[in-house]
């Protein structure tokens, strides 16, 4: 397949909200190449030094790469994306050069490019993210690992939307209980919810480089072998009742999901949704206080918000 890169050379401090704005615009997949990353990565906490010359990085700025499927039509989401990039200054954003190009990439490329800049990423005192080719060891007994190789799909931990996800999971769950991890991406979700003590996980996505990432990312992680990965459009069809459902999807498909979510979370059960900027924040809210759900606890990281709901006990609907 070949994919449109659309890339923008910016200052460093504008790298998140451009790759928001990207991933809003309909982009697969965001790669960053970050001048600070090599300053911040010499003094990494891992202890890995790094030599500068041997590293193929840019000096100042930064770059960011999107993805987008060559089905898109780029001539129509183009100029809202200069728009918004423009408008980052009025927020205080500095934006650099603010150089926008176009190229045609094949997969190999990019599905690859971003293997460099991908280290472990420490979530909580209970969970890290270790890509599969870095060698790691728990720094203490509580310490998880969770072995990813998120290829092309989304999810390699990084995302302020996967953090978001990833601490839900760990104040929802307890031990024991059923998962339903819709819009998994590269698995994170639920190999994570199988380290914090789930037991029976069923993973959902409608993309199959993403159903087969999140097999291979399950295979990856013993603990997690048992996590049911399949192809679906969002919850259509799923029987399944459980305790937690996660969903971490752009704000106009958790609205589409709500229905399916009540339906199956047990009473006293939690939904956890995630990827929701502060603009859909209220829509999304009041659709799922409109079917029932109680807000039990909104999370936030960056620009993006994460919302712990719990299905009543005493269900009346
Ligand atoms: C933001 S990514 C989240 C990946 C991962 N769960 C995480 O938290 O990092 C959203 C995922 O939802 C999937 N998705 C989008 N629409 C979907 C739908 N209608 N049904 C199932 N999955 C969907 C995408 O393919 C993508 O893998």
């Amino acid at each position: 397949m070949k994919w449109t890169e659309v890339k923008v050379t910016t200052a460093s401090e504008a790298v998140e909200a451009i790759a928001n704005i990207m991933m809003e615009a309909g982009a697969s997949g965001v790669a960053i190449e970050d001048a600070l990353d090599v300053t911040n990565f010499v003094s990494d906490k891992f202890g890995e030094i790094l030599d500068d010359e041997d590293f193929d990085h840019i000096k100042e700025g930064a770059i960011v790469m999107a993805y987008f499927p060559e089905t898109t039509f780029l001539p129509e989401i183009l100029p809202t994306i200069k728009q918004k990039v423009n408008q980052l200054p009025e927020f205080g954003l500095a934006i650099g050069a603010n150089l926008v190009e176009i190229h045609e990439v094949a997969e190999t490329d990019w599905a690859t490019a971003w293997k460099k800049y991908y280290h472990p990423v420490s979530i909580s005192r209970y969970l890290t993210i270790v890509p599969n080719w870095v060698d790691y060891q728990a720094k203490n007994e509580d310490e998880k690992i969770l072995k990813l190789d998120p290829g092309m799909a989304f999810g390699t931990g990084t995302h302020p939307t996967t953090m978001v996800s990833l601490h839900a999971l760990e104040i929802v769950l307890r031990g024991g209980e059923t998962v339903l991890d819709v819009g998994t991406g590269s698995g994170v979700l639920s190999i994570a919810s199988k380290h914090l003590g789930a037991k029976e996980v069923y993973a959902y996505d409608l993309d199959d480089v993403a159903v087969t990432a999140a097999q291979e990312n399950v295979d990856l992680n013993p603990i997690a072998g048992d996590v049911q990965v399949s192809a679906n459009d969002l919850l259509t069809g799923v029987e399944i009742q459980a305790d937690v459902i996660v969903a971490n999807i752009l704000a106009e498909i958790i609205l589409r999901l709500i229905p399916d979510a009540w339906r199956l979370v047990k009473p006293g059960g939690k939904l956890i949704v995630s990827g929701i900027i502060e603009d859909k924040k209220a829509e999304v809210l009041e659709a799922l206080v409109a079917i029932g759900f109680e807000i039990t606890e909104i999370l936030q990281q960056a620009d993006w918000f994460g919302i712990i709901l719990t299905k009543p006990a005493s269900d009346q609907k």
